[in-house]
């Protein structure tokens, strides 16, 4: 047997940098959280303790509060792009960029001046891009989660196998709610309007979670994903995990109540956690844009 050195990557993780932007009294805030992976020629650091290779996370962090005063934040996916390009430029030994972003969102309380803010629900926007530096390849994938969604009616389930262990009742009415977590990978990374691009994908995806006649939140998933691909030119692959948040109808007859769809119990676990893909066939395959 032969001991060696797998893959590796380092980096600086959950830089929190928030910017504001002073428009006279109307102040714009964005409020980011960063992870940087970099990998290349770090053999000797691992097998020797030679650091000559190795930019400091430290400066890693750095560079993501300097960036944000010199170049601004603009689309969390052009900062990640931004970072990840710089990296790999400015540093021979760094062969490739891997750069996350979280972005959560404030809108400006409407009573108050413009420079109060309230954080906007719980969802948040992302960004995955990896890049093999000046010349080499790219890949971007936008996307958002903790997007909460329910429709009370237009859901049934039913004709499901049923074996021995099978309670579980035909139901052709009933709440389906889930916990949207989707990405979605762009066809050409340097050419989306990422801001654009987001806004509509996360319309597609709301019209056609609330659109869907469902008969299986796995139908709903794929409606979901197809919405997008069939209205977004510029997106060629949607990855959507989606928990189905169960709502049990309460059986309140012990009191002597009917129950027609009113009362329900909303179950936090265990949970049915339902994922896919839906892809545009013709687009080839970039599996290491989502890792
Ligand atoms: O939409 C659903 N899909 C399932 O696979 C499933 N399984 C289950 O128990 N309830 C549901 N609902």
């Amino acid at each position: 047997m032969a001991i060696v050195l797998g893959p590796n990557r380092y980096g600086k993780a959950e830089t929190r940098v928030v910017h504001v932007t002073r428009d006279g009294d109307v102040h714009h805030l964005r409020d980011l959280n960063v992870g940087i992976s970099l990998s290349g020629d770090m053999d000797e650091v691992h097998l020797t303790g030679d650091n000559a290779a190795v930019l400091p996370t430290d400066s890693q962090k750095n560079t993501v509060f300097a960036f944000a005063r010199e170049h601004g934040i603009g689309e969390i996916e052009e900062f990640a792009l931004l970072l990840a390009r710089h990296f790999t430029a400015a540093q021979p030994t760094i062969r490739h960029a891997r750069v996350e972003i979280e972005e959560y969102s404030w809108s400006r309380i409407p009573s108050g001046s413009g420079h109060s803010f309230v954080r906007s629900g719980t969802e948040v926007r992302t960004a995955l891009v990896h890049s093999d530096g000046p010349g080499g390849a790219e890949s971007v994938v936008s996307g958002l989660k903790d997007l909460v969604v329910l429709n009370s009616t237009g859901s049934e389930f039913h004709g499901f196998i049923r074996d021995e262990y099978t309670t579980l009742q035909p139901t052709d009415d009933r709440v389906l709610a889930t916990e949207v977590t989707a990405r979605w990978r762009h066809r050409d990374p340097g050419r989306s309007e990422y801001g654009g691009s987001f806004a509509a994908a996360r319309r597609c995806l709301l019209e056609a979670f609330a659109g869907t006649h469902s008969l299986s939140l796995q139908q709903t998933l794929y409606a979901m994903g197809r919405r997008v691909l069939e209205e977004r030119p510029e997106i060629c692959e949607v990855r959507l995990t989606m928990p189905n948040k169960h709502h049990f109808l309460v059986d309140l007859e012990p009191f002597g109540l009917d129950n027609d769809n009113e009362v329900y119990f909303a179950a936090d676990r265990p949970y049915g956690l339902i994922e896919g893909t839906v892809l545009d066939d013709a687009a080839p395959a970039v599996p290491a844009a989502w890792t």
